[in-house]
């Protein structure tokens, strides 16, 4: 089938390569030249592992291709998915103007000549954007035109995407239009998946509710940690006791210092104003925020007690991304924590496998910060060890190298990455999250 992105960010770059790779004709659409200048040029934008080889193939094959032009993307597809940004406003609501702008470009570009098209929101939205955005074009369209609106909201991860997308653990299409419903159905026939077929509404809200979930069981577990702490006992194992039962799985219970990124903190924002906005607070989610931001907290308080004040101490800080695999420092919480450390006058030398640039470029950190892509030479003469990013090459850390170049054999591990036993053995003094067990 013919299809089109309008937004080439993660979502949309990631999922119109995954539909090249099964067979489809994608044209991705992004409004930012310079974007666009750098896919034509054979370069690819973000850091996503094996995204780079995938797209370099596609557009070699000529079943992807990218451009500036909405006119040009809507003349191509059958299908026109909107994947673009949906960002919090103060209050947590969803600002919705992206997607109300390009639902009126496409409405602008559609003639009754092109026939039927599908309109599809990949973006994640408030229940209820659907039939906004049908209206939209509705209005803005010549008379004549035919279209159907579909949501089909997007599931993926950063830093394992690429699979997330050819291997998806289900696919949801939501519509009320039947000939939509039917085109979605044989666009997704090339991926062995369940596909759940659903109304507009649903759509929209298991994207929501999904999120939601996902962010309290962190904040579930990151609060049993904190019992585990007091009582004497190891969440890792707690974790391990409560995950092995299929009715809860060990997934998302990695206790740590709480979640961040692009999406949960704006999503459990959203689906708090969103459930206010109709009448049924969700308070429930309000707790889950007030743990994840705690957990930055309670961290910061048990560095200090060690360190006793951070004026003048040289901090090793593993980890700038907001979690493993990927460059994306976008609400990362490493660099909260990083921040936090720089306001009361440590000096930190930070490292990270990927997103040493990205956080140079965005992370306006302000203070006594330099940076090495070397994770051993960040530890030279440093008062502490910081981890704060779940990358899998500090869990397999030379412990003896690390104590060896510290200047006094102290870690603080946000994420537990390591083994304490490991630890005792090279002789380091050992923090952890939940895991006051010696
Ligand atoms: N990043 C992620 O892991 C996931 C994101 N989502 C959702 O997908 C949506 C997009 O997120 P990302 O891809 O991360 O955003 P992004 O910021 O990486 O990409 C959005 C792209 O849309 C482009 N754009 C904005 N207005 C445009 C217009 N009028 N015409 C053409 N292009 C336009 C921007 O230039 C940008 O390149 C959001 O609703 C997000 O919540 C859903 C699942 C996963
Ligand atoms: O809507 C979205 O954008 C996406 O949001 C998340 O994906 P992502 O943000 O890429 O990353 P996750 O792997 O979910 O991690 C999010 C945050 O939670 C933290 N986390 C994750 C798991 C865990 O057990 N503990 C924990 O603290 C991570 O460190 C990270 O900061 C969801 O997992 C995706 O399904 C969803 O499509």
């Amino acid at each position: 089938m013919n299809i089109t992105i309008i937004g080439t960010g993660y979502v949309g770059l990631t999922s119109g390569t995954c539909f090249a790779e099964v067979g489809h004709t994608v044209t991705c659409v992004d409004n930012n030249p310079e974007k666009i200048e750098t896919l034509l040029n054979g370069e690819i934008p973000i850091f996503e592992p094996g995204l780079a080889e995938l797209v370099q193939q596609n557009v070699a094959a000529g079943r992807l291709k990218f451009t500036t032009s909405t006119e040009e993307g809507v003349a191509n597809g059958d299908v026109v998915f909107i994947a673009v940004p949906t960002p919090p406003q103060p209050d947590g609501s969803v600002d919705l103007s992206f997607i109300e702008k390009v639902a009126r470009e496409i409405a602008q570009c559609l003639t009754p000549e092109m026939g039927y098209r599908v309109i599809v929101d990949k973006s994640t939205v408030p229940v209820k954007t659907g039939e906004k955005v049908a209206q939209t074009v509705r209005r803005y369209a010549q008379e004549g035109v035919e279209f159907g609106v579909v949501s089909n909201p997007e599931f993926l991860r950063e830093g394992c995407a690429v699979d997330d997308l050819l291997n998806p653990d289900r696919i949801v299409i939501g519509s009320n239009d039947d000939q939509a419903l039917a085109m979605m159905q044989k666009l997704y026939e090339p991926f062995v998946a369940p596909v759940l077929v659903t109304d507009i509404n649903s759509a929209e809200l298991i994207k929501h509710a999904a999120n939601s979930f996902l962010a309290l069981k962190i904040s579930y577990i990151n609060a049993v940690a904190n019992i585990c702490e007091a009582a004497g006992a190891d969440v890792e194992k707690v974790a391990e006791g409560i995950g092995t039962d299929k009715r809860i799985g060990r997934a998302f219970l990695n206790a740590g210092l709480g979640y961040g990124g692009s999406c949960f903190p704006k999503d459990i924002k959203a689906f708090i104003a969103i459930s206010e906005s109709i009448g049924q607070p969700f308070d429930l989610l309000k707790e889950v925020e007030r743990i994840n931001a705690d957990q930055l907290t309670r961290f910061l308080d048990k560095i200090r007690e060690k360190l006793w004040v951070f004026r003048d101490k040289k901090i090793a800080l593993w980890g700038l991304a907001f979690k493993q695999n990927t460059d994306d420092v976008r609400e990362s919480v490493a660099l909260k924590l990083a921040q936090a450390m720089l306001d009361e006058g440590a000096t930190i030398v930070a490292t990270d496998p990927q997103a040493i640039g990205t956080a140079q470029r965005f992370g306006n950190l302000s203070g006594d910060i330099s940076y090495t892509e070397d994770m051993y030479e960040a530890l030279d003469n440093a008062d502490a060890l910081v981890i704060a990013t779940e990358w899998p090459v500090f869990a397999t850390a030379d412990l003896k190298e690390v104590a060896k170049r510290l200047r006094t054999p102290l870690v603080f591990d946000g994420r537990n990455l390591l083994d304490p036993e490991d630890t005792q053995a090279a002789k380091l003094e050992y923090e952890a999250i939940g895991r006051s067990v010696s």
